[in-house]
């Protein structure tokens, strides 16, 4: 028998699981309504962001832009991914960054528009402030970071120094010295003791070496036996690194972590602080020097950067501050010492896949020095280059050109826009857009080299066997128009020498599956370095060559 009160408490139970279960559909149907409203929504914004694909070159997602693209063009070799894109859309493409981001610039890698930035609208394309503000804290109002009359200053005194014969007489003599009692003997040693070697990491100690002595007249001795770690070279390293990552992170970050002290900001302090103790010790020490000099009326005078600005005035006719000279050493030692060494890198790596290549540079320079009379006595190894014969070198030359078509030392460069213009491909930009200008990818573009634009081929820039220039808005690795690369010449000859100095004596073998990317950074490293096995060059393969002579 059923009993009613349990009857009636059967119905209530009943009733409200019912209710509950009615609710909970209702809940549950709601938020599918919810999922599926939002999944609609989401499939409309991904099918909208890449349809801008086509326009754009790249999706661009509501508030992130194109972030999400650049995060993953990052994961790989970054460099390929912008070449890509720029081929896409024709040689000019808008980035959009996020909303909240300071990301949105024009990249372009079109020589009609690099020529109008570098030089034909070249004041209305400064450094400006926020390459400026990023780069202050290590680089001052150095050539490196100045606009204006700061930068037009230091371009002068320094271009006159430049070309002086005495400041090429100490560049001559230090990298003869540097390569001669240092680079040599730490490549006979490895061959000796059947070591593997970091190429890059040797080249990058002697171009360290030599710029310190060009700019401060010091040398810190990077290259000396051992590979000693030099506190002020790992600072120097340390400031740029800490300094490049303030290009991406977002600027008020970066700030707020400076004024606490904090991360890559405190690395970035207290290796500044090492690299001005040097500089302050360093010029300290010259001025009481040059007193001395001037009281003994000493005739032998130096002939570096520091010296000759010493020597000099500024607009109101008072000596340069210490300050403005620590500037102006440290933007040169920036300039000048990655950036052969990471070009000669590379170089390495194409000659290693390209042995013909190495087989005509050898035989040019043993064309070279066949008339010497040591060589034709059979004196080989004793071979010092001199400057008259490393200009003779048109194949190398053309060689380390095709390498910095390929690997440019500064992959990309950035200017700010001062006034509304209009790029001659029709972009228009806006006063402060920022644009990127994509050396790296120039060198791999059909429209601007040919079919065989991703070929090493030295032979491209020969005719009749002597070496032709090209364009600086086409071949941009040393800039161009007024800003072009001070160092253009004695990086030529830095690079050729040291070269023939090495491909004379060695074999250059990289080692087997040893991995070769570039490195995020200002210059173009290899990210993992360049392992190599050296061997000595057989005295018939110079024979051969000789005799041909
Ligand atoms: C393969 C070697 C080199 C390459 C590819 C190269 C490339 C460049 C590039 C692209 C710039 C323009 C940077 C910019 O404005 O953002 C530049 C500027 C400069 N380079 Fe070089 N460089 C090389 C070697 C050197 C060396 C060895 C020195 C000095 C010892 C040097 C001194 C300078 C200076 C002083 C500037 C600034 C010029 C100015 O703003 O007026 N460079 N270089």
């Amino acid at each position: 028998m059923i009993n009613p009160t349990n009857l009636s408490s059967f119905s209530a139970s009943d009733e409200l699981a019912t209710g509950n279960f009615v609710s909970r559909r209702l809940f549950f149907l709601k938020h599918i309504q919810i999922i599926e409203l939002f999944i609609a929504l989401f499939v409309f914004i991904a099918i909208h962001s890449l349809r801008q694909k086509k326009h754009h070159g790249l999706p661009v997602w509501p508030v992130l832009g194109m972030l999400p693209s650049l995060v993953s063009g990052l994961r790989d070799n970054m460099y390929d991914w912008m070449t890509d894109i720029v081929i896409n859309q024709n040689g000019t493409f808008l980035f959009k960054g996020p909303s909240f981001s300071s990301l949105n610039c024009v990249v372009t890698s079109d020589p009609r528009n690099i020529e109008h930035l570098l030089k034909t609208k070249f004041p209305n394309f400064p450094k400006g402030p926020f390459f400026r503000d990023t780069v202050r804290d290590l680089l001052g109002n150095g050539i490196f970071s100045a606009d204006d009359e700061t930068w037009q200053r230091q371009r002068k005194t320094a271009s006159i120094e430049f070309h002086s014969a005495k400041f090429r007489q100490l560049t001559t003599e230090s990298l003869l010295e540097l390569v001669h009692s240092r680079l040599l003997p730490v490549l006979e040693n490895s061959i000796k003791q059947s070591l593997t070697i970091d190429l890059q990491d040797i080249l990058l100690r002697l171009t360290f070496d030599n710029v310190c002595m060009i700019a401060f007249g010091v040398d810190p001795g990077c290259l000396r036996p051992g590979l000693p770690e030099i506190p002020f070279a790992k600072a120097f390293e340390d400031a740029t690194e800490a300094t490049v990552l303030r290009f991406v992170t977002p600027t008020c970050i970066w700030k707020i972590m400076r004024y606490f002290n904090l991360g890559m900001e405190k690395k970035l302090k207290n290796s500044i602080k090492e690299v001005d103790e040097f500089a302050d010790d360093v010029i300290r020490t010259r001025k009481k020097e040059l007193s001395l000099q001037f009281d003994n009326n000493m005739s032998k005078k130096r002939s570096d950067l520091l010296t000759v600005f010493m020597g000099l005035k500024d607009e109101d006719g008072h000596p340069f501050s210490d300050r403005f000279l620590r500037d102006i050493c440290v933007n040169f030692i920036l300039a000048g010492r990655d950036t052969s060494s990471v070009a000669l890198s590379w170089f390495f790596w194409l000659l290693h896949h390209n042995p013909m290549v190495e087989e005509r540079i050898l035989e040019e320079i043993c064309g070279i020095v066949s008339e010497r009379e040591e060589v034709k006595k059979g004196e080989y190894q004793s071979v010092i280059f001199r400057p008259e014969e490393i200009k003779k070198m048109d194949y190398l030359q053309a060689a380390l050109s095709d390498a910095l078509r390929l690997y440019p030392s500064v992959p990309v460069d950035h200017k700010e826009v001062v006034e509304d213009d209009i790029f001659p491909d029709g972009t228009i930009l806006k006063k402060g857009t920022k644009v990127i200008y994509a050396i790296y990818a120039m060198g791999r573009m059909e429209g601007i080299w040919g079919k065989d634009c991703r070929e090493f081929k030295p032979e491209r820039w020969l005719r009749d066997g002597r070496f032709i220039s090209e364009s600086a808005y086409k071949f941009t690795a040393f800039n161009g128009g007024p800003r072009l690369c001070l160092g253009k010449d004695f990086a030529y000859y830095q690079m050729k020498f040291v070269a023939a100095s090495v491909i004379y004596r060695y074999h250059v073998k990289v080692v087997e599956n040893h991995p070769v990317e570039p490195k995020l950074a200002l210059t173009m490293y290899m990210k993992h370095g360049l392992k190599v096995i050296l061997s000595g060059r057989d005295e018939s393969e110079i024979q051969k060559y000789l005799k041909t002579n």
